[in-house]
């Protein structure tokens, strides 16, 4: 017997598949989707059916002017070509009809009442006749209330609130390339810290930017644009890889290149090579500002050799980082550097649609106290203009006023262009994304949905990779990458361990050192971690105080070891799904040594001090100079003035000495924990 597909019976019946699958779902027939076929009888059979379920809806609203069906088959009866004029047409039907009431998926009986222009307690009566025990003020739901206003003469249409909302989501939307237009650079500058960043910041703003203008706004707002030739470079104000990455963390990439500026009389330090590993995690070009070279111990070549060092390999030299020399004191280079962030921005296309409804990004937010919530938005796409209606997470509003980065109040700005808005109901958090809405009501529902949506996620966890669910996350093809961070006590050991941890790449997980340095963990690699989802491993290292605290709230797994065949193992466990029950440590707490005194027969006793959590005479004790692990092991002797005790809490000092250790020295941090068994 001949076979018809499912699309084409649609077609045959001027409905789409998806709505023909629908309504035969009920039906006893195998149809899962448009490509499905079946019997030309059993084609007849569903035509026959559906043909007697229309005659049967068209007698029960027989007098309307206008039902939901016929409104449906004017549309299905217009050509193709013509269904976007036919929806509008039919919106206004809508509008106009008396007969046809909108509600979203519930509606509350005293609301219902209100719409068809009757009692509440008639509604409850035939809610009643219909077996649905409600009060005036409970939800009933769409289809209930479609049974009860046809009992009223109404013809009840479910408008998709949802999609209303959904469509300012519209950052995901492809643009349609012929509307993108180039869009100005947006650049962050980095570096090592006194290398230059803010005064290369002033120099560019004080050769490019003209004073600003009277009656406006002076502060800095966080980000300012300055013309080349004719042509804008936006520049974040907020130097530093702490800010990128933080932002970054909170899903904002709103950097184009990163400015790593280099003193030339200094070299690559630490921060530097943290910048890069930023820059690179991101996925930004970076461009080398070599700054200070008016300096007599100014040396360039010194700085592009540890540049190569660092795998920036400079264009004079065969690569394809460009490097500038510039002075940000006397204010030399600086317009090739700006031709060079063109050049480079010139590359990476970009663009934007500037005729759409604005998205941007919180860059700064507070509470001025006369005019309120103020936020410096970065458009990124569209045009934001006075007068639009936006939301930024739970806050929303109509624009007020604008003031671009000089001051200047200004009608619209376009994308890549920083402006400070004012008219937001409560101040926005900075990395945020800011939309227009169409209207008042879609921006209301879009905040209340985001403050539903905030508990729910306060409530469930995020999602963050850990070695726990390593092997899930991969199985479930959630994780692809699995990217780490290592710092340790010495170089050698750094990059004997990422030699060796490179090489548990699988088929299914690669692995990616995104960054490694010497130096104890830091809350800026716990933010490298957050915003790169990786995990941070420390050899011989620990986090800081505000490290640990940071990866607590960030939920970055940080592991720390003293065997690198142990780092080595849990990684391979973990990529295999194989972490063994395992003992953990339980932190207790952390205390200062504040003296030391040596006792006759050899022994050093500390005198220390309990910063946070306790110390007690069973924990295993760390310790700890400038955040890299000299010594583990075991309390000796735990004593208050003369006595010994079990535990030492917070705000006290007490006197300590630790087994088969000796060279305990001021300032050192002993750190307390101890090992509890735990099922996986
Ligand atoms: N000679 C010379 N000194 C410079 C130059 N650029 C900056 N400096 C000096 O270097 C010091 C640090 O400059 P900043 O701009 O504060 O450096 P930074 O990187 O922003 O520092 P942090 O914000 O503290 O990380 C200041 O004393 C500047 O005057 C330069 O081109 N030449």
């Amino acid at each position: 017997m001949t076979k018809v597909r499912v699309y084409e019976l649609a077609k045959e019946l001027n409905m789409s598949s998806k709505e023909l699958i629908e309504k035969i779902g009920d039906l006893d027939f195998d149809i899962s989707s448009h490509m499905s076929s079946i019997d030309e009888d059993e084609a007849e059979l569903i035509k026959e059916l559906l043909d007697e379920a229309d005659r049967n809806n068209t007698e029960k609203k027989k007098g309307k002017n206008h039902t939901n069906m016929d409104i449906k088959k004017d549309m299905e009866n217009k050509d193709k070509k013509d269904e976007f004029d036919a929806l509008g047409e039919i919106q206004e039907v809508i509008e106009d009809d008396n007969t046809i009431i909108k509600i979203g998926q519930n509606i509350i009986v005293r609301d219902l009442a209100d719409k068809l222009g009757v009692n509440a307690s008639q509604i409850i009566t035939k809610l009643i006749g219909l077996g649905v025990m409600a009060n005036q003020n409970q939800n009933i739901d769409a289809d209930t209330a479609a049974i009860v206003a046809d009992e009223f003469g109404k013809t009840l249409v479910v408008e998709d609130e949802k999609s209303d909302v959904d469509d300012i989501f519209d950052l995901d939307h492809e643009d349609n390339p012929k509307d993108l237009r180039q869009r100005p650079p947006v650049v962050t500058v980095m570096g090592h810290v006194d290398h230059g960043k803010t005064s290369l910041l002033d120099a560019i703003r004080q050769t490019k930017v003209t004073v600003s203008e009277a009656g406006g706004i002076t502060q800095h707002i966080g980000a300012y644009s300055v013309n080349v030739d004719d042509k804008k470079v936006v520049f974040l104000d907020t130097p530093g890889h702490e800010a990128f990455t933080s932002m970054r963390a909170r899903g904002a990439s709103i950097t184009d290149i990163a400015i790593l500026v280099v003193a030339a009389d200094d070299g690559v330090m630490p921060q530097t090579i943290e910048a890069i590993s930023h820059a690179k995690a991101a996925e930004v070009p970076i461009i080398v500002a070599i700054n200070k070279i008016d300096k007599p111990t100014a040396n360039i070549d010194r700085i592009k050799q540890e540049l190569v060092e660092n795998d920036l390999l400079p264009e004079d030299w065969g690569g394809e980082t460009i490097t500038v020399p510039v002075s940000a004191r006397d204010k030399t280079g600086i317009d090739e550097l700006l031709e060079m962030i063109l050049l480079v921005a010139e590359m990476q296309e970009l663009k934007a649609n500037p005729n759409r409804n604005a998205v941007g990004t919180i860059v700064e937010a507070q509470l001025d106290k006369g005019m309120g919530p103020m936020a410096t938005v970065l458009v990124q796409k569209g045009t934001l203009k006075v007068g639009d209606m936006v939301v930024s997470g739970t806050s929303s509003g109509r624009i007020r006023a604008m003031f671009d980065d000089k001051g200047k109040r200004v009608k619209k700005v376009g994308p890549s262009m920083p402006v400070v808005i004012l008219g937001l109901s409560e101040v926005p958090n900075a990395g945020d994304l800011l939309y227009v809405a169409d209207n008042e009501k879609i921006a209301r529902n879009y905040a209340q949905r985001k403050k539903e949506q905030l508990r729910e996620e306060q409530l469930k966890s995020r999602s963050k990779v850990s070695l726990e669910d390593l092997f899930e996350k991969i199985k479930e093809g959630e994780i692809k990458d699995l990217n780490i961070i290592i710092k340790s006590d010495v170089r050698g050991s750094m990059e004997a361990l990422s030699q060796s941890l490179r090489k548990l790449d699988t088929e299914e997980v690669k692995i990616n050192i995104i960054h490694g340095s010497v130096g104890g963990i830091t809350e800026s690699d716990i933010m490298l971690a957050s915003a790169s989802n990786a995990i941070v491993i420390g050899f011989n290292v620990r986090p800081n105080l505000n490290a640990i605290e940071v990866a607590k709230r960030e939920e970055v797994d940080v592991r720390t070891y003293r065997v690198i065949y142990e780092a080595i193992e849990d990684i391979q466990s973990a990529v295999k799904g194989m972490l063994a029950p395992k003992i953990v440590e339980e932190v207790l707490g952390r205390a200062e040594v504040r003296a030391t005194f040596r006792l006759p027969n050899g022994n050093t006793i500390a005198g220390i001090y309990v910063l946070n959590g306790k110390v007690t005479r069973n924990s295993k004790i760390r310790l700890l100079r400038d955040d890299i692990v000299i010594f583990e092991g075991a309390v000796s002797s735990l004593k208050r003035f003369k006595d010994d005790v079990r535990e030492v809490l917070a705000g006290y000092e007490s006197g300590i000495g630790l087994e088969n250790y000796n060279d305990l020295k001021e300032g050192d941090m002993l750190e307390a924990y101890i090992l509890k068994e735990v099922e996986r």
